[in-house]
């Protein structure tokens, strides 16, 4: 059986307790659409208060520390998530690569921690600009789906990638849905070289710039099995747009 549309929201750096009200109306649109898997990624210090409110959508970090515990000052562990009620966690965003100077190789022992500690993850891949405009973009994102995905036994019915080109985050800028389309079915051919036939289920979402008036379009392409949003995500009435537009069958 195919997967539900998965739609995730990034909250990224953004949302102070202030946002509690917006989280439960993603909720209340969430149970509103049973076709749709629908998750937010707050930060850190609101994973708790969503999860305790949240009757449908799952709540998510966007990153955790590869380590259990230990003394690793402003750090938080896949067991740390888990304990505020956390069922994911994402890793690997190219803010965190760039940013934090995250390699294919952290991002896959932050997955192995993450799984350890029973979350599910969603690994994000992406190419710059510049490796587009190079032709490369299919062999770096390949390239970071061999290096950073956790493998082994049972491990790819927890995964979920994100495709998520540097050069559309933020920007309003998007792939074409055929460019969008060509990368994801490489992407699920390299995932059904990883994991053998158990590739064919993993989720493979678009991020970038998805909103309310593109994301039908999206979400259509190819291999296209959700969205990444970031954004979008901070309002319940774009995000919900873009579950609507994900095929809930809902009531509106
Ligand atoms: O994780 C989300 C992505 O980075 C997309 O962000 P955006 O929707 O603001 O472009």
């Amino acid at each position: 059986m195919a997967n539900r549309p998965f739609i995730v929201g990034n909250w990224k750096m953004n949302g102070t307790r202030a946002m509690l009200a917006e989280a439960r109306a993603i909720d209340r649109g969430a149970a509103r659409h049973a076709g749709v898997r629908v998750a937010v990624a707050p930060p850190f210090t609101l994973i708790q208060a969503l999860a305790e409110n949240a009757e449908t959508m799952a709540i998510g970090g966007q990153d955790c520390h590869a380590a259990a515990s230990g003394a690793y000052t402003g750090d938080v562990s896949a067991a740390m998530l888990a304990d505020s009620g956390a069922s994911f966690t994402i890793l690997g965003h190219s803010e965190r690569r760039a940013m934090h100077g995250e390699t294919d190789e952290i991002v896959r022992a932050k997955a192995e921690a993450a799984l350890a500690a029973g979350l599910e993850v969603i690994v994000c891949v992406g190419e710059t600009e510049a490796q587009r405009d190079a032709g490369q973009a299919e062999a770096v994102v390949c390239g970071q789906l061999d290096c950073s995905l956790p493998v082994g036994e049972g491990v790819a019915g927890r995964v979920t990638v994100a495709y998520e080109p540097v050069w559309a985050i933020g920007t309003g800028r998007v792939p074409s849905v055929e460019d969008i389309g060509a990368i994801h079915r490489a992407i699920r051919a390299r995932l059904v070289t990883i994991y053998g036939e158990d590739g064919a289920g993993v989720s493979i979402l678009y991020g970038g710039s998805v909103n309310a008036a593109n994301a039908a379009e999206l979400l259509a392409a190819d291999e296209v099995g959700g969205a990444l949003v970031g954004g979008a995500s901070l309002q319940a009435d774009s995000f919900l747009a873009i579950v609507l537009a994900a095929g809930g069958p809902g009531e509106e």
